[in-house]
């Protein structure tokens, strides 16, 4: 099945430059993973599931001004929702330069003028707020939280893709306002109150 498809049928509804968005960009993903080994994804396949797990969230999730992806590596979910929404003004955090590089590429060759690439550890990143904080296969949570502190204010939120490890992470996380949405072996912690944590 198409990737449009597949989108499609799980209700989230784009508009036809955006799914041409992500064909492009799992196209050049295709092609500089063949030289540059940016992810362990190598097949359309493989790619269009990381792009489906990225983008689930759409689901669920209100929409937000600003976004903060920490450690997108060759995307993930940070590009992946920077190109289906638009209106978002997205700084995906990517230290490593030649995956850096590939997202500086896909913003500059769609012309996505909602993006920064930011070539450096979050540790390090300017300080500023934002609406949504978003990882995925990074680290565990209570570092993610840690790291996320100087970007979070009053209606913050977070979302983190994890997997099975995520129960024994979200003990005393109560207060923080936290919701748990699962679908198949990904389970997707939303932060509602990230202020709180
Ligand atoms: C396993 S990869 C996951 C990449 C992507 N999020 C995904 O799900 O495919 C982890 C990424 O986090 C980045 N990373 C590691 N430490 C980081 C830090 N302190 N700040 C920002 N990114 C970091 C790495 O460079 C790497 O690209």
């Amino acid at each position: 099945m198409s990737l449009k498809r597949t989108i499609e049928n799980v209700g989230i509804d784009l508009s036809e430059t955006i799914h041409k968005n992500l064909d492009a960009f799992a196209k050049h993903l295709m092609k500089w993973n063949r030289i540059h080994n940016l992810t362990g994804a190598k097949t359309r396949t493989a790619i269009d599931t990381q792009i489906l797990d990225s983008i689930w969230p759409l689901t669920f999730l209100p929409e937000r001004d600003s976004l903060l992806d920490i450690g997108t590596g060759a995307g993930f979910p940070g590009m992946v929702l920077a190109i289906a929404l638009p209106e978002t003004e997205c700084t995906l955090c990517e230290p490593l330069r030649k995956r850096a590089a590939f997202l500086r590429f896909i913003a500059r060759e769609l012309g996505l003028k909602n993006v920064t690439v930011e070539a450096k550890r979050v540790e390090a990143l300017e300080v500023r707020p934002y609406t949504l904080i978003t990882s995925r296969a990074v680290t565990e949570t209570p570092t993610l939280i840690d790291w996320s502190r100087p970007f979070v204010s009053e209606g913050t939120q977070m979302l983190f893709y994890k997997g099975e490890q995520v129960f024994e992470e979200i003990e005393g996380l109560d207060a923080c306002g936290v919701e748990l949405i699962s679908r198949d072996k990904r389970n997707y912690l939303w932060i509602k109150e990230a202020s709180k944590c």
